[in-house]
């Protein structure tokens, strides 16, 4: 059967990045949108202000909805210390299973820990099956319909901390105006929009920090 687009992505960053290296890997990665096919990758350019925000947070665990291919978990593992965890949540297995194969070939598979399932049911794990207190850094790259009860969901369980950040992508394309109008208009946030451009294309688009005030 013919590969998958994230198989192909997986083949090149094989076949063109260095075992060991999470900058060949994102290089790669990036490139392969730029000479083969779009995919929804966060990309450079937001990449950038994700490796920002995330620096300035130095969080010691991180978690993310929506894997994906593992861009942007090995984006962030590669600018974390020794000692960091990031939990990374991923719905499709086929996914998560070429996200784990990136992960091991970047190097940074000590750090990052895939965890198959809904976002929903991976969150209502944490604390029970993952010895989670509270999370430090979230960025959430899953699914738009999803951002805002996911939020809430974290909010009541109490994952979240004085000073926890939460940084969303896509909150212009796709578009996740619920969770939006929800974070800048709650008491409990401290919001900041970073204009952007969607992955590798001019459309409008940008990430969202909320800073949790306790
Ligand atoms: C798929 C797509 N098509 C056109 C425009 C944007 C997208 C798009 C872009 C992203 O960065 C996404 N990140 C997480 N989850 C998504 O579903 C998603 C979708
Ligand atoms: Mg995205």
């Amino acid at each position: 059967s013919s590969r998958s687009k994230e198989q192909r992505i997986l083949d090149f960053v094989l076949k063109h990045a260095v075992p060991g290296d999470p900058t060949s890997v994102l290089n790669a990665i990036d490139k392969y949108f730029s000479q083969q096919e779009w995919a929804m990758n966060v990309g450079d350019e937001k990449g950038l202000i994700l490796d920002r925000v995330l620096q300035e947070a130095s969080p010691s665990l991180v978690l993310e909805l929506g894997t994906y291919c593992g861009y942007s978990a090995v984006r962030m593992a590669r600018l974390l210390k020794q000692g960091t965890q990031i939990l990374t949540v991923e719905f499709n297995r086929d996914n998560a299973d070429i996200a784990h194969q990136i992960l091991q070939f970047a190097g940074v598979k000590d750090k990052v820990q895939v965890l198959e399932g809904s976002s929903e049911e991976v969150i209502r794990q944490l604390q029970k099956k993952h010895a989670v207190d509270t999370v430090d850094f979230i960025f959430i790259d899953h699914w738009k319909d999803r951002y805002l009860p996911d939020t809430k969901l974290m909010e009541e369980l109490g994952l979240l901390r004085k000073g926890t950040v939460i940084l969303a992508d896509n909150v212009i394309f796709p578009g996740a105006p619920d969770y939006l109008q929800y974070v800048r208009s709650s008491p409990k946030y401290d919001c900041t929009y970073y204009p952007s451009h969607l992955e590798y294309l001019d459309a409008e688009d940008g990430l969202e920090k909320a800073v949790y005030k306790g």
